[in-house]
């Protein structure tokens, strides 16, 4: 049910894809409907071209028939839609576990509007009961575990830390970079987190993604659900 849910969610926002618009285009089984959807429409005439926020989207993209660029081409977007793993009722979300954040939130933050497309499984009161992915560089990989450990109690934050992938195999982002993944349970405040995690040079970037997120698609029981961030929101 959840998948086709996800579909629901994802066809929902073709419905808002315009001609000539220049599309960030998210990853993830979510985000992969989309682009299934957004093909099927560019083969019936529509005009629009895309930047992929992964090297899986790109090649799902390319054998949809969907027109790329970059964003060194097209350097502003009009509209991006993408999955995410939690979103709030304020449209705060924890994003990246397909481990494209970081491009994920470079192409969100160059469009105009982001809409997120998800289940209602994704939806909490509060974020944290899934793991935040932190991306981070693989060198000097301890000493930000370190700081990584003490923001999160800056925070009053705890929680198992684990290097996706484990230490002798780890996982390794687009970017060529680590993701460790922070079991928090809870996360309150998140704009504080964020600055935080930020704050660490050797993390790369972290999934909180916070006033990026316009409107999101939920499909569920009820049918596909319009959560809208309001004016308070996006300054947040
Ligand atoms: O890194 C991956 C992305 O942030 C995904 O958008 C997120 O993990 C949601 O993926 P899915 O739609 O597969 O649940």
């Amino acid at each position: 049910m959840s998948d086709e849910w996800k579909r629901l969610a994802a066809e929902r926002a073709v419905e808002d894809v315009m001609p000539g618009m220049k599309l960030g285009i998210g990853t993830g089984s979510t985000a992969e409907h989309f682009v299934k959807a957004l093909g099927a429409r560019v083969r019936d005439g529509l005009d629009v071209i895309g930047v992929p926020t992964s090297e899986r989207t790109r090649e799902l993209a390319l054998s949809e028939g969907i027109q790329l660029t970059t964003l060194e081409a097209e350097p502003q977007l009009d509209l991006t839609v993408d999955g995410a793993d939690e979103l709030d009722p304020s449209l705060v979300l924890i994003k990246g576990g397909g481990g494209a954040l970081l491009r994920e939130k470079i192409v969100a933050a160059a469009s105009k509007r982001m809409i997120v497309i998800a289940d209602a499984s994704k939806v909490v009161d509060v974020l944290g009961a899934f793991a935040l992915p932190i991306e981070v560089m693989p060198f000097g990989l301890a000493a930000t575990w370190n700081a990584i450990e003490a923001a999160l109690a800056e925070n009053g934050l705890s929680g198992d830390l684990v290097l996706r992938g484990g230490k002798d195999h780890p996982f390794v982002t687009d970017g060529g970079h680590y993701i460790i993944d922070a079991a928090l349970g809870r996360i309150e405040h998140p704009a504080c987190l964020a600055e935080d995690l930020a704050a660490i040079p050797g993390v790369v970037e972290h999934g909180l993604f916070i006033g990026l997120a316009d409107k999101a698609y939920v499909a569920g029981a009820d049918g596909v659900l319009v959560v809208e961030a309001t004016a308070q929101d996006a300054e947040n």
